[in-house]
């Protein structure tokens, strides 16, 4: 099949080389044009395991290529997938100024029929708004499908290639039945429903997994308090096959480009009915205090925070990703600044990223865990990158200034700690703590 694919971000550029990957001949565009160039010259914007590999691997073999001449990629396709962003406006809605320009772009271009396939996470009723957008300005036969994608970051690839379920909403029996022809290698699990229900699927699926995430930090958060240990309750009900072992991580809350906006957008779409979603604006509260328990922590241990200096590790909200959109960091490190500490940062790969959306003389940028440790006060890990769990802690105690360690994902045992000297903190797991901060410990400037 020819196919288009409109945006060239973290969605569309791994489908679209994913579709290659399957013989179909793809056309990547992008309005950016430093995106697009870079790309023609083999170099891949975003981080994504195994990404690069496929993107030259298809390019060279001439099924896989990138413009940013929208109307000549869609003239030349029979199929159009639209994967633009759909970020957050400051009410919490879904902004969907990009998909609509996208779409009235696609429909000025059209010269024949088209299948257009809606990959952004859209509110319920935007597909159908989309069809009245093109309706209005073609004469040309089409059909909208939704098919909401459900790929995470930093497994975009892999989580292509073997999807849970491949969810089609449609009018249409042709369009289904062709969406459904170039799904079916990847799962047997497509299920096809009416464009509105398709729609909200995305949302209530991201909406349940923060959900999960929110209920779990609740259960760490009173862990604490009675003495019970939160990795082996969520080991302990997940075995439960009705709730399952997945997103019951405690740590810091969810961060990233989805889950904040995604459960925003579902509460105004709720609201936008009359219908108050209390339980998702609890999810969302918990979520954003999560982060400041990172903050109470290191209070505990040395009260005031002024004049400290605080080592970060990981920047991203989550690892194998250079994605620092909503990331905990953020919070955490402003909260920190604003507090008088200074921050010695680093991150394996997202430090460019989240210099743009954050800098400050308060903070230094550091090449690694081990440099940032040096002279620091504490550490508060907050992306689980496996190279932070590594580091000997009892060579890392030489070079700090405090052995101090605020662990927010929940990655050292207590076979690492052993004799290591630190003050330990995790989320939920009271009794990994080493030495009780009973007198609170001053900085040593
Ligand atoms: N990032 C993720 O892991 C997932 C994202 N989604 C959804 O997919 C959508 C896209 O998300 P991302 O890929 O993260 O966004 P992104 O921001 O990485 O990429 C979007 C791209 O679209 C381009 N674009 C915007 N308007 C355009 C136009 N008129 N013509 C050509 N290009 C245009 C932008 O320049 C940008 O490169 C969003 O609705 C998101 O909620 C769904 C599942 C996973
Ligand atoms: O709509 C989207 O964009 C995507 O959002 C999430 O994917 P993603 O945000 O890339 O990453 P996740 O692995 O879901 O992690 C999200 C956040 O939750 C946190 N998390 C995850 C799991 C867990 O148990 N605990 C926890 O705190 C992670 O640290 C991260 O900050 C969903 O998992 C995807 O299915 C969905 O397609």
């Amino acid at each position: 099949m020819k196919i288009a694919v409109i945006g060239t971000g973290y969605v569309g550029l791994v489908s679209g080389v994913c579709f290659a990957e399957l013989k179909h001949e793809v056309i990547c565009v992008d309005k950016e044009l430093s995106k697009i160039s870079k790309l023609q010259d083999g170099e891949i914007p975003i981080y994504e395991p195994g990404l690069q590999e496929l993107v030259l691997r298809n390019a060279a073999e001439g099924r896989l290529s990138f413009t940013s001449d929208l109307a000549a990629a869609v003239r030349q396709s029979e199929l159009v997938i639209l994967a633009v962003g759909t970020p957050s406006l400051p009410s919490g809605e879904a902004n969907l100024a990009y998909i609509e320009q996208a779409a009235r772009e696609v429909a000025q271009a059209m010269d024949g029929r088209k299948i257009i396939m809606t990959k952004s996470t859209v509110p319920v009723g935007t597909n159908h708004m989309l069809k009245q957008v093109i309706a209005e300005l073609t004469d040309q036969p089409f059909d909208i499908v939704s098919v909401p994608e459900f790929l995470r970051e930093g497994t975009a690839v892999k989580d292509t290639f073997n999807p849970d379920r491949i969810v089609i909403g449609s009018d249409d029996p042709a369009a289904v039945q062709a969406v459904i022809e170039l799904h079916r290698q990847l799962t047997e699990n497509i299920i096809v429903t009416d464009l509105r229900s398709a729609e909200m699927i995305k949302y209530a699926s991201n909406a349940f997994l923060a959900t999960k995430i929110s209920f779990i930090n609740e259960i760490a958060n009173i862990c604490e308090k009675v003495g019970a240990d939160v990795s082996q309750v969520a080991a302990g009900i997940g075995y439960d096959h009705r709730i399952g072992h997945a997103f019951l991580r405690a740590g810091i809350g969810y961060g990233g480009s989805c889950f904040p906006k995604d459960t925003q957008a579902l509460i105004q779409i709720a609201g936008n009915v009359d219908y108050e979603f209390k339980l998702l604006k609890s999810v969302v509260d918990v979520n954003h205090q999560q982060r400041f328990s990172m903050i109470h922590k290191l209070e505990e241990i040395f009260g005031d925070l002024k004049g400290l200096t605080v080592a970060i590790w990981g920047l991203a909200f989550k690892p194998n990703t250079d994605d620092v959109r909503d990331a905990p960091a953020i919070d955490i490190i402003r909260e920190l600044v604003l507090r008088g500490a200074a921050v010695k940062a680093c991150d394996p790969i997202a430090m460019d990223n989240f210099r743009k959306v954050m800098d400050s003389e308060a903070i230094t940028w550091c090449e690694d865990g081990l440099e940032a440790a040096c002279d620091a006060d504490a550490i508060c890990l907050l992306t689980e990158w496996q190279e932070y769990c590594r580091y000997q802690l009892k060579h890392l105690r030489r070079v700090m200034k405090h052995p101090v360690l605020i662990d927010g994902r929940n990655m050292y045992n207590q076979e690492q700690l052993q004799d290591s000297g630190f003050i330990y903190r995790s989320i939920g797991r009271p009794s990994m703590n080493t030495v009780a901060a009973i007198q609170t410990l001053q900085p040593l400037v």
